[in-house]
């Protein structure tokens, strides 16, 4: 049984019930499954099932042209209880109910708890479960699924991670960033650990730099109040972004299990190099705000115009870090990392970047600098591309560039799950390796926590300005200049770059 705490919310019907619709068409999800809805709202089963599942926007978008019948089945595994006036109150009529609906549906006891409501109730429903004897696993396991932010700073995570630890085992805990449950993400391991080819290579002896770049070019949307209380840092690069990072950072594994692959991004998160200089703070950080702007004709309001956002606020909707990594395979590589809302384009890309040979034969080509590239593209377009040189047939030695290209779209027979359905799925199967472990949150904390605190209380610091639709504020190319420009996919190319869709 799934049982969703804020079932009335934006999450449970744009994200789980999709997901869950997935699973069930692919016959993945178990026999005699259940969804127990809850929330504060008066609700009717029929109520819930007509919100999420035969109203819902978001499934009749994803189902198109689908059999009614199917979805009528799919919903009659929708019940709802509501909770009362609030969340903090005695849970025993959600306990009887969660009873009943075991013995009519005859499920075998196990449930997932899903926790879709503000993060600052999570202590609090965690804590009623257990006084309900909700957390027990004598008759079946009992998981409880955490959904993002895990905390504000270090200190409310730590809060976090000990509220939650006292009423549920660590091992019951599953902390969900979605970016993990793409498959581009779980790629990168496959990539380095499953060949001989791109390890060896894979450190400070080949590797100039690194780069990450995250963008979207929705703004804040209706998430305007929450998302000024976050900002790009705490809402994208403490978590997803620092997810990638310590993939990429990270030791070999000894194996595939959940902890052995745990334990290796937490040793690569505490390798991060924590900036407490206030000049490294200065010179590494960016922070910025989209402004009003045309795109295509189209009027696109500023940050500080959007509703919910403080008219002065100071919260960023681009953040770029360029940081160092205090280990043996990474001492003295730059990485830079970008994240921001409006851009010109939605696109999440890792570009390994390769130092040029250290003896130049052809030096004459100028191909050196640009091409030697890894580049991993989260999405769209799921893949990844080689770049290098290639002699031009004929006389002498002309180089041209040439891309060595694999795309998942090119596996039509897979299906390629989305990130929920794959994270739930491995909730029920008790595979807690695309979880956050509470030790790797409190290290991307530990990393985070300095920036904030000199953009908060740092002297001299800036907070620029980028039209909307633009590639963020100019300022942000310094960040960079040492090693060339950012990679604006499907910008900066000169004539001679014959990009891919990829590209
Ligand atoms: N939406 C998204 O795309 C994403 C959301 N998340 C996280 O998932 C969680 C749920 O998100 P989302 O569904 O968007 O949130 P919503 O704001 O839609 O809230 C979910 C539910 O929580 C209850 N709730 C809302 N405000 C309060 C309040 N002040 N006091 C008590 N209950 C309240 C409501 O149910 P009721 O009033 O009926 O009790 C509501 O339906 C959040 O922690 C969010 O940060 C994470 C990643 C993406
Ligand atoms: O967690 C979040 O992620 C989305 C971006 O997710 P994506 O899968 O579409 O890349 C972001 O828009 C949102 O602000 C953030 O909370």
């Amino acid at each position: 049984m799934l049982v969703i705490f804020g079932a009335s919310g934006d999450l449970t019907a744009r994200k789980l019930v999709p997901a869950l619709y997935s699973l069930y068409v692919e016959g993945q999800l178990p026999e005699h499954f259940v969804v127990l809805g809850t929330s504060r709202s008066d609700m009717t089963d029929a109520d819930f099932r007509n919100q999420v599942v035969i109203e819902s926007d978001y499934l009749k978008e994803k189902l198109k042209n689908s059999d009614e019948a199917k979805t009528k089945k799919f919903a009659e595994m929708f019940f709802y209880q509501d909770l009362g006036e609030s969340y903090d109150v005695d849970y025993s009529p959600l306990r009887k109910r969660v009873g009943q609906l075991n013995d009519e549906k005859r499920t075998q006891g196990n449930i997932m708890y899903y926790l879709s409501t503000p993060p600052r109730l999570y202590e609090t429903i965690a804590k009623n479960l257990a006084e309900a004897g909700l957390s027990t696993q004598n008759n079946g396991w009992k998981r409880l699924i955490v959904e993002k932010p895990f905390g504000y700073s270090l200190e409310t995570a730590k809060a976090l991670n000990q509220g939650l630890q006292e009423h549920f085992k660590e091992s019951q805990i599953y902390r969900i960033d979605h970016y993990l449950g793409k498959e581009t993400v779980q790629n990168l391991l496959v990539t380095r650990f499953s060949n001989s080819i791109f390890e060896p290579l894979w450190n400070r002896n080949y590797i100039k730099h690194i780069e990450i770049t995250n963008a979207e070019s929705v703004g804040v949307e209706k998430r305007g109040g929450y998302y000024d209380k976050s900002g790009a840092l705490r809402d994208m690069f403490q978590n997803h972004l620092l997810q990638i990072v310590s993939l990429i950072v990270m030791e070999p594994p000894i194996g595939d299990k959940a902890e052995e692959i745990r334990d290796e991004k937490v040793k690569a998160l505490k390798s991060l190099r924590v900036m407490r200089d206030e000049k490294i703070l200065h010179d590494h950080t960016i922070r910025a705000q989209y402004m009003a702007s045309n795109i295509q004709g189209k009027k696109v309001k500023g940050y500080r115009e959007e509703e919910g956002v403080d008219p002065e606020s100071t919260t960023e909707t681009y953040a770029a870090i360029k940081f160092y990594v205090d280990n043996w395979r990474w001492k003295d590589i730059p990485f830079y990392v970008r994240t921001a809302k409006r851009m010109p384009t939605k696109v999440t890309e890792v570009v390994i970047h390769f130092k040029t040979p250290h003896h130049q034969i052809f030096k004459d080509s100028g191909i050196h600098n640009k091409d030697n590239k890894l580049i991993i593209r989260i999405q769209p377009d799921e893949g990844i591309l080689i770049k290098f040189g290639v002699k031009v047939p004929g006389q002498g030695f002309k180089v041209e560039r040439a891309n060595l290209d694999f795309y998942y779209s090119s596996l039509m027979e897979t299906h390629v799950m989305e990130a929920y359905e794959r994270l739930l799925l491995d909730a029920m199967q008790g595979d807690a390796t695309l979880y956050a472990r509470a030790d790797e949150v409190e290290a991307a904390w530990e990393f985070v926590d300095p920036i904030l605190d000199y953009w908060q209380h740092g002297k001299d610091v800036r907070m620029y300005g980028y039209p909307s639709g633009t590639w963020g504020p100019k300022n942000s190319d310094d960040l960079i200049e040492g090693e060339g420009y950012w990679r604006n996919p499907g910008e900066n190319l000169t004539d001679d770059e014959n990009y891919c869709v990829l590209c």
